[in-house]
């Protein structure tokens, strides 16, 4: 797909009823600010950039002028104290890691990547900060023109690389259709809507008198945009996983299973568990493409969308289902439930669900540790863990969960929980 072309020059002059204070010193904070807002309900959100940002990479958000305060009060944000000599002014780690794969044109997928070396099971293959964050609330309650708007005053204000990564990525393909009419604030916006995700972000409110430690904490979602991430394709059994790690900004994926050179790398962008039929409307509505994976039908030999295959698949995904409401239901008493996580195990395996491997170990965990057996429980909670901390992250309720069953099972609330006294 040839490169979008570069945006239009955007207004800078400000409307006399939209006047905004002086944005804030860029020497000072780091940040600066377009010259535009705009309001939804009372809330004005603008676009503010860090063009120093993760080694001169550079981010851009549009957010509430109150919320880019708090965001670049901490890490990883906050640029580092020019006068304090006693703290350490080392840059927060945002690893580079060597490329084991690189980017190619494939056959009706556009530009994806693809593995050029092999790729163990749990190995990092990136860690990514953003080119551009939306406050959901920007997202959700402004215009498509406003958004649009701000979305080409933050795209402008990257530095040359990271906003030139940021044009070259993909528009849906029927935007892409009617490229030549869009002005460049609108390919913009396009970008970004095609490539953006949910991204939550911790925010930590600090206590000025207990020595800069949190006072309290909130959560805050956004759409972003990962120049690089954001050239994963799609699939329904993906190879990769990923999560976003709100203390470094950053989109961290890791190999879900063993690849080969020459794998295509992929990332679900559905939730894997739903039936063949929702995945397909969803990427169709989404995404506008029509699902061409393996688990969907297509690239098996000699078969179509009707033929047993993927209706085998569509039967597993339906008994993963209702295994998992089965054995989340701990209010009534249930036979055999250690057998069950282990057939799910299984059903997983089957489907090529690597990617969420770790939730039918977490239940076998649970299941064998309620009838009793530690050993067994304490097997499945390390395998458990093995894949959800590179999956999942460590910030998880069910991590820590497993973590005390390792320490010490008999301990944990699922001891002998499913056995009657
Ligand atoms: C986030 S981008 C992925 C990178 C994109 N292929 C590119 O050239 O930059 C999403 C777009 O890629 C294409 N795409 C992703 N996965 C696909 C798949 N499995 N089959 C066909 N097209 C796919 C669709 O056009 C989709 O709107």
């Amino acid at each position: 797909m040839p490169p979008p072309k570069r945006s239009t020059p955007l207004q800078r002059s400000s409307h006399p009823e939209r006047a905004q204070p002086p944005p804030p010193s860029r020497e000072k904070t780091g940040w600066s600010r377009g010259a535009l807002c705009r309001r939804v309900g009372k809330d004005e959100h603008c676009a503010f950039t860090y063009a120093d940002f993760n080694n001169g990479e550079g981010i851009s958000i549009i957010t509430t002028p109150a919320r880019i305060v708090l965001l670049g009060s901490q890490t990883p944000l906050a640029p580092f104290p020019e006068t304090d000599n006693t703290e350490d002014k080392t840059p927060p780690s945002f690893d580079t890691i060597p490329s084991s794969y690189r980017d190619v044109a494939i056959p009706n997928k556009g530009i994806g990547l693809v593995a050029t070396q092999p790729i163990r099971a749990d190995r990092r293959i990136m860690a990514r900060t953003p080119a551009v964050m939306v406050d959901d609330r920007a997202f959700k309650g402004l215009r498509r023109d406003d958004l649009a708007l701000l979305l080409g005053q933050a795209i402008l204000a990257l530095p040359d690389a990271h906003r030139s990564r940021f044009l070259n990525l993909s528009i849906a393909h029927d935007e892409a259709a009617s490229e030549g009419g869009k002005t460049g604030m609108e390919l913009i916006y396009n970008i970004f809507t095609n490539n953006a995700f949910k991204t939550t972000v911790t925010l930590r409110k600090i206590d000025e008198q207990g020595g800069g430690a949190a006072a309290s904490s909130s959560e805050a979602d956004f759409q972003s945009t990962f120049t690089e991430v954001s050239r994963l394709n799609h699939d329904c059994s993906p190879n990769l996983g990923y999560y976003f790690d709100s203390a470094t900004l950053s989109h961290k994926v890791y190999a879900a299973r063993d690849i080969m050179p020459g794998e295509e790398l992929t990332v679900s962008y559905v939730d894997v568990l739903q039936p063949r039929a929702t995945r397909a409307r969803l990427l169709n509505t989404t995404w506008h493409f029509p699902c061409a994976c393996a688990r969907c039908g297509h690239g098996l030999p000699n078969t179509n969308d009707d033929t047993h295959l993927p209706l085998e698949s569509d039967a597993r995904t339906d008994q993963i289902r209702s295994l998992l409401r089965s054995l989340d239901d701990y209010t009534t008493p249930s036979a055999h439930t250690p057998e069950k996580a282990e057939l799910l195990i299984t059903l997983y395996e089957l489907e090529g669900l690597q990617v969420r491997i770790y939730e039918a170990y977490y239940r076998a965990a649970l299941e064998w540790n309620g009838v009793g057996d530690a050993v067994r429980a304490t097997r499945y909670a390390r395998l458990c863990l093995a894949k959800g901390l590179v999956l999942r992250g460590p910030d998880r309720p069910f991590v820590r969960s497993i973590q005390a069953l390792v320490q010490d099972a008999r301990a944990h609330w699922s001891w002998r929980f499913r056995v009657k006294d």
